[in-house]
């Protein structure tokens, strides 16, 4: 057992999805993998693993925000050896032509985090997708006739900020895709130990219209998303 994960050695499948949401760990869990066995239930952030298509797999609910997920992908790596990561998360667009539901693969990160620059000092770190990832998730979709959106999102320290609309329009300027909070420390880490990541993304609100999907339909109704990530980290 790890300081945050309550699994014994050789319980956590080498390949993992991530969602920010335990309660998307459960979900994902009993609606898309066989034989479950939960192996966490430290703080309620549920981990469970199975098997998808015939390959071993584990889902981890990692928190929000840049430290929660820090801390499970630092475990995961560092105590159970895990090699391919998956985050699996909600975003808000900030493009008009990106819409509620659409799925994003977040090829980079942007970020406000203070996380980069107390490792790398006075250098801008570019927190950057595993390429065999992105290239399976992106076949894995059009092979699904999804219509994927690839790009650079904006990792945010703050869900709440103040003048925020000036921030996201110049980021939407500089063809930034989406706001969510967790991708930058997921890409750093797993460049630091020479593990593959990757972000697949589902737009839960738009934050210019301000349309947006329910609590429910968030925890439930992002199965191409969630099919994308399974068959892109088997394949
Ligand atoms: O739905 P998850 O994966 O938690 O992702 C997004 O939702 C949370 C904010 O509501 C942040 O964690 C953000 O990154
Ligand atoms: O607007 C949003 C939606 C989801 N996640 C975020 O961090 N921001």
């Amino acid at each position: 057992m790890s300081t945050h994960i309550g699994a014994k050695k050789g319980e956590i499948a080498d390949k993992i999805l991530l969602p920010g949401d335990p309660l998307r760990a459960k979900y994902i869990a009993e609606n898309f993998l066989e034989d479950v066995s939960c192996y966490n239930e430290v703080r309620g952030m549920y981990g469970y693993t199975g098997t998808y298509k015939g390959e071993r797999i584990s889902v981890q609910g990692t928190g929000m925000g840049v430290p929660s997920i820090s801390i499970y992908v630092n475990e995961l790596i560092q105590e159970y050896d895990v090699q391919k990561l998956v985050r699996v998360g909600t975003c808000g667009a900030i493009q008009k032509d990106v819409k509620v539901r659409d799925v994003i693969l977040a090829q980079s990160s942007t970020s406000d985090s203070q996380m980069n620059r107390m490792v790398f000092g006075g250098i801008d770190f570019a927190p950057t997708a595993n390429f065999e990832l992105l290239k399976n998730a992106y076949e894995t979709g059009v092979e699904k006739g999804m219509k994927l959106r690839v790009g650079n999102v904006f990792t945010s320290d703050s869900f709440y900020r103040d003048n925020a609309l000036d921030l996201f329009k110049k980021l939407a300027e500089y063809q930034v895709l989406a706001i969510e909070m967790e991708a930058t420390a997921l890409y750093t880490i797993a460049a630091k130990y020479n593990r593959q990541a990757l972000a697949v993304l589902t737009v839960s609100d738009h934050v210019l219209t301000g349309e947006e999907t329910t609590a429910e339909e968030r925890q439930t109704t992002f199965n191409d998303m969630i099919e994308v990530a399974l068959d892109a980290v088997i394949k």
